[in-house]
């Protein structure tokens, strides 16, 4: 990576995974800022990364991003511009505070005109419920931190209004997402917590369901519950911060029953929120149910499984690793698996898999990865 000085082109590489909320986000108290109604709290999913590259050149120039080769159409996603003339004035800011320092008669540094080329890679489908959003702009704020040496909190910024829940991919551990309340967002941060170091035999394993695009993106999702729904107030008032509460302590006495518990309980709350909306929105489908249904049995005499789901029917299901096969084991009852899938984890974890015949239900992808790695270097 080099660092810009003056008018230099300048470049960095970043890898960051998207992460997946214990207590879920939803609903905006500020829709271009994206300030969140509510805290939230989260993980990252390790293996699920996206991979950025971004050079910022000086002089006059289009914004470009490709996100696995390709081209992105800016003027329908405003969210990059956003990003992008925000990176721009905390340049300015700074070029002008440093000048101001060096030339005592108080005169304008000359205007330095930049943009951006970013080219992004995935290893998992994109705009298909899986958080590529989180993933995606959490790696453009991190590698424009990089270029222009910006602290955490402006990063962190910067993420947050590419898409709110990328403010929770820049770290490891468990990180909560404090809504804050000023009107200009100065106080809306996202801190890894006091919890411990990370709880590292914390695995998750995601079934996709289906990847295509849903019906009801996640932002008139939330525009319409924070306009319809009453549980969503009551939600924000009365559920949410003693939920935070209850994960940190969970996640710091390594209590898993405790955890698993209001994990199951703030996705299903989610959910509630959106059949409470008007019209209401339903992201959960049959093959969803399935796999509730089979973690509540698995869990029968003891909790050992958390399922929790995003805006969309893919699930994601938290264990630790010593009962990951086991509930593998349960999943194969019901639900179909690509061979290919079972192969890798079955060598990660030392164990034959026999798929039964006929499971009614069909995953198209399962993969299992560590949780709460943050971005690697
Ligand atoms: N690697 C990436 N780099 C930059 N932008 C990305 C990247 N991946 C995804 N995006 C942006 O995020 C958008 C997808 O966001 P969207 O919220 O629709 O889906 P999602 O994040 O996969 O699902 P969800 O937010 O419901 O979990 C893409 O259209 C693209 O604009
Ligand atoms: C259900 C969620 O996944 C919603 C995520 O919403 P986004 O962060 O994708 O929304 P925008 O801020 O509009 O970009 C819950 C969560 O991740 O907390």
């Amino acid at each position: 990576m080099s660092q810009d000085d003056g008018a230099a082109e300048a470049e960095a590489t970043v890898r960051v995974p998207m992460n997946i909320a214990l207590v879920k986000y939803w609903g905006k108290r500020d829709d271009l800022l994206i300030l969140p109604l509510n805290d939230s709290i989260s993980l990252t999913v390790d293996r699920l990364t996206a991979e950025t590259t971004i050079r910022m050149v000086p002089g006059v120039g289009k914004h470009t991003v490709e996100i696995n080769g390709k081209s992105v159409e800016l003027s329908s996603n405003k969210r990059y511009q956003t990003v992008f003339d925000e990176a721009l004035r905390l340049q300015r800011k700074r070029k002008e505070a440093e000048a101001s320092s060096a030339d005592s008669n108080g005169n304008d540094p000359p205007p330095i005109f930049y943009h951006f080329h970013v080219t992004s890679t995935t290893n998992f489908p994109v705009a298909a419920g899986l958080a590529s959003s989180a993933a995606g702009f959490a790696a453009i704020a991190l590698a424009i931190q990089r270029i222009l040496r910006l602290d955490d909190s402006q990063a962190n910024r910067l993420a947050r209004i590419g898409s709110g829940s990328a403010c929770r991919s820049m770290y490891g551990g468990l990180v909560h997402w404090r809504k804050g309340e000023m009107d200009d967002g100065s106080d809306c941060l996202a801190v890894r917590t006091e919890a411990a170091a990370n709880w590292e035999d914390l695995y998750c394993i995601i079934l996709v369901f289906d990847d295509g695009r849903k019906k009801v993106g996640s932002s008139e999702g939330m525009r319409r519950s924070r306009e319809t729904s009453q549980l969503l107030k009551h939600r924000i008032e009365s559920i949410v911060p003693q939920r935070i509460q209850q994960i940190q302590e969970a996640y710091t006495s390594r209590n898993f029953e405790q955890l698993a518990r209001v994990i199951m309980a703030d996705s299903n709350q989610f959910h509630a929120v959106c059949m409470d909306s008007t019209p209401p929105i339903r992201y959960l489908n049959e093959a969803s149910w399935q796999l509730i249904d089979t973690v509540e049995e698995f869990n029968i005499g003891g909790i050992r499984a958390a399922y929790t789901f995003d805006a969309g029917p893919n699930a994601c299901v938290i264990v630790q690793k010593e009962n990951a096969s086991q509930f593998l084991k349960a999943v194969l009852q019901t639900i179909q698996v690509p061979s290919e899938d079972l192969q890798v984890i079955g060598k990660e974890l030392a164990e034959q898999f026999d798929v039964p015949a006929e499971p009614t239900t069909k995953c198209s992808k399962l993969i299992m990865s560590p949780m709460g790695g943050g971005p690697q270097e």
